[in-house]
């Protein structure tokens, strides 16, 4: 297993170890002792899986809030993403700072998103299909996000005009994010 950190404290790409024979290839895609012997946090409760039919579809940038946040560990099974994730940790030196990275069947690359990150992909292929792990359940009442095209942000999508929900294309700018957050704080 290779293991790269990121310019953002606390995200990891992970390149599990490949078996190939004449028939192919296996591997370990997680392996909970492993993963947490590399000294990455989270035991995973959820397994999510989603599938895009073309490529230009944009899903997030999303989170879930305290005391549901979320760490993910994403991958691709089928076609490839660009996949971005956004520092929201209040106290963090980078908050606001984000990291795009490609994801793909063909590099089996995984990336590991601590809590206090929104998410978000763009697909770069049709047929895409996105699998990835969490370590708390979902809970929509304490789902959030930002609007994908932030512009203080500034996130460098290799989209232009992609596809989106009805529900991320109403999503809040950063500077509201940031407000709530404060408002939550003084509590
Ligand atoms: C996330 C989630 C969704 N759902 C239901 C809720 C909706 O009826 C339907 C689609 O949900 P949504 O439009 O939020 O799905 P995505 O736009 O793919 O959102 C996800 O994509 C970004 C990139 C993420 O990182 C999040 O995990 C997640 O927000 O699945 C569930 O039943 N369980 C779940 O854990």
């Amino acid at each position: 297993m290779k293991i790269e950190t990121l310019s953002i404290e606390g995200l990891c790409v992970i390149e599990p170890a490949l078996h190939l024979d004449a028939r192919g290839f296996f591997m370990e895609s997680y392996h909970a002792d492993k993963w947490q012997e590399a000294g990455m946090t989270g035991r995973f409760i959820q397994d999510n899986h989603s599938y895009s039919e073309r490529a230009g579809t944009l899903r997030g940038l999303h989170f879930q809030s305290e005391p549901y946040a979320q760490t993910k560990l994403v991958r691709v099974i089928s076609g490839a993403i660009y996949d971005v994730a956004v520092d929201l940790r209040p106290d963090s030196r980078t908050y606001g700072k984000w990291e795009g990275i490609v994801l793909s069947a063909q590099n089996r690359k995984q990336l590991l998103i601590p809590k206090g990150f929104a998410h978000g992909f763009c697909t770069l292929s049709d047929h895409t299909e996105v699998l990835y792990k969490v370590d708390a359940y979902y809970a929509p009442e304490s789902d959030s996000g930002i609007l994908w095209n932030d512009e203080e942000l500034g996130i460098d999508w290799p989209c232009t005009n992609p596809i989106l929900s009805s529900k991320d294309q109403q999503l809040p700018p950063l500077s509201q994010v940031k407000q709530a957050a404060r408002k939550e704080c003084k509590v």
